[in-house]
């Protein structure tokens, strides 16, 4: 359970008595909301190409997705499994070079009929952008403009969501949103450079729930930040979501934090979805190697301090991807069959997966079986060398596991 203590403009951080992000409700429980909860975000079939001097580059290929509302949708993978250009190209965000090559984006309005993103003119786009979704990056210092106080960005954002809505009280919903957040209304009078990495990063939160989203994309929103911070952020975001019911499609390499935050988690890896199941399911029966690799790589912080299994080898070069299974080549369970034939995603207990040898164990390769003989690189996992390094170190055993 997480408490946070009530806090006064003196008090610029709320401070977190007790911190844990584990999930109160049960895998049926999580089921079942979303099951009653309508569609509001669906992708079918999609691919996004990059097109570049060197070629076509498939960052994305035959994504099916649906987000309901009020669902944390998690989206995990290793750097440059396709993560943001998924993130972009469902917020209708993408730039060029990327294009939609196949696909489409359906967004289901309350009580409307579901439209085609992919086939709207920038123009309504545009409107959709700001009636219905807002983005969260990793930077906040590069989101927010260094030159404008808060207040001048805040009320721009606001009156432009409604404007039928006088300065003044543009002005008064910029302090309520900041408050919510747990900065003190006074700091719309600050530049960003001015506040912390922490309290930017919280402004920002607050800045895209300025216009009442349905959908808030979410890419790394936490990175950029120290993990005492990292958990504070995290448990505000969970607060108003909760609150304020909408969507969010949370972006991260962290596999474990999802695990923490999420309804359900997509796994990627070079650019198509590997597994997809609920955070109870993927933290103890992972169907696939490459997930059950993420988790091991990314130990939740409430874990003993440990040695990490890093997964060996490097991702796949798209523009020069394997024949069969794009993981076979640092599979510990590959098999001939992987490298010739890529596994289509089968339906598994709450989700889906694509892997030949879904389920079995590492431990339970035969010798030889292993497509990489090379012992799996130990590496320290980055949380553990940020402030909270000591907390975890006194509380750790010492055994390696
Ligand atoms: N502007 C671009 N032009 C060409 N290729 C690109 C461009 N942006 C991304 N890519 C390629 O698309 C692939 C997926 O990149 P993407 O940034 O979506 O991955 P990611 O999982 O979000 O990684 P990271 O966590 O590092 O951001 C990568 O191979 C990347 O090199």
């Amino acid at each position: 359970m997480t408490t946070v203590t009530s806090h006064t403009a003196d008090q610029e951080v709320p401070t977190i008595v007790e911190a844990s992000l584990v999930p109160v409700e049960t895998t049926q429980q999580i089921i079942e909301r979303l099951e009653g909860s309508p569609l509001l975000l669906e992708a079918e079939g999609l691919d996004v190409t990059y097109v570049v001097e060197e070629g076509e580059v498939p960052a994305c290929r035959d994504i099916d997705i649906q987000l309901r509302r009020g669902e944390i949708l998690g989206i995990a993978g290793e750097s440059a499994s396709g993560k943001s250009t998924l993130l972009n190209a469902l917020s209708r965000l993408q730039r060029p070079p990327a294009v939609t090559s196949a696909g489409s984006v359906r967004f289901h309005p309350d009580g409307g009929d579901p439209v085609d993103l992919t086939a709207l003119s920038e123009d309504q786009l545009r409107r959709y952008r700001w009636d219905s979704l807002s983005i969260v990056m990793q930077s906040a210092m590069a989101s927010l403009n260094p030159v404008l106080r808060l207040e001048t960005q805040f009320i721009d954002v606001i009156m432009e969501h409604d404007r039928s809505m006088t300065k003044a009280s543009a002005r008064a919903r910029a302090g309520e949103l900041l408050e919510m957040v747990g900065i003190p209304s006074g700091r719309l009078r600050s530049y960003s450079y001015q506040l912390s990495g922490g309290m930017q990063q919280r402004a920002l939160i607050a800045l895209s729930l300025a216009s009442n989203p349905e959908i808030v994309f979410m890419d790394e929103p936490t990175t950029a930040v120290d993990v005492v911070m990292q958990r504070q952020i995290l448990t505000q975001i969970l607060q108003l979501q909760a609150s304020l019911g909408f969507a969010i499609v949370f972006v991260t390499h962290d596999l474990s934090l999802l695990l923490e935050i999420s309804d359900r988690i997509t796994i990627m890896y070079g650019g198509r979805i590997v597994e997809v199941g609920m955070p109870e399911q993927l933290y103890s029966a992972a169907q696939h190697p490459y997930t059950r690799g993420l988790r091991a790589a990314f130990p939740p912080l409430s874990e003993p301090v440990r040695r990490l299994q890093g997964i060996p080898g490097n991702p796949p070069d798209l523009l020069d991807l394997p024949t069969g299974c794009s993981f076979a080549p640092r599979c510990p369970l590959a098999i001939e069959r992987c490298r010739i034939e890529r596994p289509e995603l089968v339906p598994t207990a709450n989700g889906v997966v694509a892997c030949h040898r879904a389920g079995e164990s590492t431990e339970a390769a035969l010798p030889g079986a292993g497509a990489d003989e090379a012992a799996p690189e130990a590496i320290d996992h980055p949380a553990v060398t940020g402030p909270a390094a000591e907390e975890q170190t006194t509380s750790a055993t010492t055994e390696e596991r």
